[in-house]
């Protein structure tokens, strides 16, 4: 099976990346949206993000065979609950959102009954709203299906195959799971980023113009991710805290480990450690998983 109609709502820089990315297509498959900001649908009407962008949450969804909720993670129940009573019950039900437990069980709680196909696609930007997204934002980047059990193997593979027609490469997990590596790999480097800039600008030695003026390549790739959307990071570590707060309570044993190193000057535990996470970058490097969008990876990007 393949979805034909397929109703996205939020229409920001994920969603209005899947209405891109499935206009290039060449499938024919028809996109309805709805976004809960007005401005934002006079935006994708502008931008023709999905073929139709309604008025309505309910209109949006009527006659779709998938809905994907594009919403930041604490909006998921109000956007499911909005579309409930106009679901066809055929419809798979997805989302993108970064952490999977707590939207899997609030989407079971909102729509019950329906099949529930959680996924997140593991790209994006530090941009944010309809005027972000483009269509080949998921070329080559992994998405992440989190199918509950009992999930119907036939929706799930349809689902799959939906990911990989926009250039995506997928991997399925358990929700735990997908929220523990997240947490890891995504959520607490954003909070390291979050903070460390916010540290810089606190400062009362070093002021604000000199962070900006000598900002060195690594505090600028920081201030990138920093400029991320707030309410979506700040849902995410709401709805992702236990394995957060697991996660972040490891790296503050090593952070401690590191500041003793330097208070002894221990050089070759300093050495030994930077020497193995130079490997980790060579591999990803190799495997030609840095990000591909030009210029992205350079220290002077915007
Ligand atoms: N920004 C990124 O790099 C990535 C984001 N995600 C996830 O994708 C989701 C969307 O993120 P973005 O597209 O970046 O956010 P965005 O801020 O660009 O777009 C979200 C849109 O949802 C709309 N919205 C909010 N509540 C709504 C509701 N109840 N009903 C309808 N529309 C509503 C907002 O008006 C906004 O236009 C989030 O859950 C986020 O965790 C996943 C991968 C990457
Ligand atoms: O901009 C970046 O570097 C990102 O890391 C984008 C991103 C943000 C949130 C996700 O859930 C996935 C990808």
């Amino acid at each position: 099976m393949s979805f034909r109609r397929v109703a996205i709502i939020g229409l920001g820089l994920i969603g209005g990346s899947i209405g891109l990315a499935l206009r290039d297509d060449g499938l024919g498959t028809v996109t309805t949206g709805y976004d809960a900001d007005p401005a934002v649908r006079v935006r994708a009407r502008a931008r023709g993000l999905v073929d139709h962008v309604c008025d309505d949450p309910g209109e949006a969804v009527r006659g779709a065979d998938l809905v994907i909720l594009c919403v930041p993670v604490g909006a998921m129940r109000d956007a499911a609950a909005a579309i409930a009573a106009d679901l066809s019950p055929h419809c798979v039900i997805s989302d993108v959102g970064s952490s999977k437990r707590t939207i899997t069980d609030a989407l079971t709680d909102a729509l019950p009954g329906f099949e529930i196909i959680p996924a997140h696609p593991v790209a994006g930007t530090e941009h944010s709203g309809p005027d972000a997204g483009f269509a080949t934002l998921f070329n080559q980047r992994w998405c992440i299906i989190t199918p509950p059990p009992g999930a119907n193997p036939a929706k799930v593979a349809a689902l799959v195959d939906f990911w990989e027609s926009l250039g995506a490469m997928v991997e399925t997990m358990d929700a735990d799971h997908h929220d523990r590596v997240l947490a890891v790999t995504s959520h607490i480097p954003h909070l390291i980023a979050y903070t460390i800039v916010g540290t810089a600008s606190d400062m009362e030695t070093v002021t604000r113009s000199e962070v900006i003026k000598y900002s060195a390549g690594g505090f600028r790739d920081f201030t990138r991710i920093a400029a991320s959307d707030p309410t979506m990071w700040r849902d995410v570590f709401l709805h992702n805290r236990d394995a957060v707060l697991e996660m972040l309570d490891t790296f503050l044993t090593d952070l401690a480990l590191m500041r003793e190193a330097i208070r002894a000057g221990d050089g070759q535990m300093m050495f030994d450690t930077f020497s193995r996470t130079r490997a980790i970058r060579r591999s990803i490097v190799a495997l030609g998983q840095d990000d591909p969008r030009p210029d992205f990876g350079r220290s002077d990007h915007k």
